[in-house]
């Protein structure tokens, strides 16, 4: 069987990439994951200023999966932006790897996507809808009326491939209304899921959480948000234009989990928790892990049965 994979027009190994956040906020980090198995990979989202994040424990590993609440720490815009560039003069050959912003304020995403607009970056740029709001009022993607706004805004002048990364909806209602803001606009994909937010992890010996900032509430990854990934990758693939593509993200740690995200219509798949846990070797494991199922099931390309999940 054959794991290659086009992507918005770019042909890939491998659907498998990091989770922006995750083994990616260095270059040393970065480097690692361009010399792995990995199809693709994704910078740490990035903010105009360098910054240092919340203070530590912000990333607790837990049997299940994962808590964070790392505060969106990151080296800064330049240094990415540097990185890439430098990555498409030496790699002339190769896919550029996905560049992730996630500005603090609608003004800063704009004047982020502003600057990638008019650099020489050739890749894919994910914009993080997680990102925050005015203080009071819930996460961007949350706010259908500021996510309209700002995507208005950003396709007046942004002409390169955008995709942009999603938290999880929970109810019907929300998937139909944010997949006929998402319809409207010229995306390249949409990034299902990041992080389940807000949740709590308790430690039974200590009676405490287990990370310091937000009084241990953090964003919730691993195998718990499997189930709510698949909704979403599955809500979005049915109800948006087929010309807007899905990337799976969320509890992927076998080939089996791959596979069901492919089968509820995602062509990419990133890795975030189990990369965390496992390091880079794990994408050798995960591909192998597909590879051994579609053979089994008599599969020779993922196009033969991305996104036929069946209904009973
Ligand atoms: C939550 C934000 C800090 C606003 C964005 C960065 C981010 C973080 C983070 O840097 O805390 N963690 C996640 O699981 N997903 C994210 O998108």
């Amino acid at each position: 069987a054959s794991l290659r994979t086009e992507f918005l027009g770019r042909q890939y190994e491998n659907p498998f990439m990091n989770a922006s956040g995750v083994h990616c906020l260095t270059i040393d980090e970065l480097e690692e994951l361009s010399n792995s198995k990995a199809g693709a990979f994704i910078t740490k989202s990035s903010t105009e200023v360098e910054r240092e994040g919340n203070p530590e424990p912000r990333y607790y590993s837990t049997p299940l999966g994962s808590i964070n609440s790392m505060g969106l720490p990151n080296r800064g815009f330049k240094y990415y932006l540097d990185y890439v560039l430098d990555y498409q003069d030496k790699h002339p050959a190769a896919n550029t790897p996905f560049f992730s912003v996630a500005g603090m304020s609608i003004d800063e995403n704009l004047k982020l996507l502003r600057a990638i607009q008019d650099s020489a970056f050739d890749g894919v740029t994910e914009l993080n809808l997680s990102c925050p709001n005015v203080p009071g009022k819930p996460q961007l993607a949350y706010d259908f009326e500021v996510t309209e706004e700002l995507l208005s805004k950003v396709f007046s002048f942004f002409k390169k491939p955008l995709g942009v990364k999603l938290p999880p909806y929970f109810d019907f209602a929300h998937f139909d209304t944010a997949a006929s803001i998402l319809n409207k606009f010229p995306l390249a994909y949409v990034n299902c899921i990041n992080s389940v937010g807000n949740g709590l992890y308790v430690d039974l010996e200590t009676e405490s959480v287990v990370i310091k900032p937000k009084n241990g509430f953090g964003g919730i990854g691993g195998e718990y948000v499997k189930p709510t990934a698949l909704a979403n990758v599955r809500g979005f693939y049915t109800r948006l234009n087929s010309s807007i593509k899905i990337i799976g993200t969320g509890g992927i740690r076998t080939g089996q989990d791959a596979f069901e995200h492919l089968l509820c219509g995602a062509t990419m798949l990133q890795v975030g928790t189990e990369l965390y846990e496992e390091g880079v070797s794990v994408f050798e494991r995960l591909l192998h892990e597909l590879e051994d199922i579609m053979n089994k099931k008599g599969y020779t390309s993922i196009d033969e049965f991305r996104g036929k999940l069946s209904s009973l």
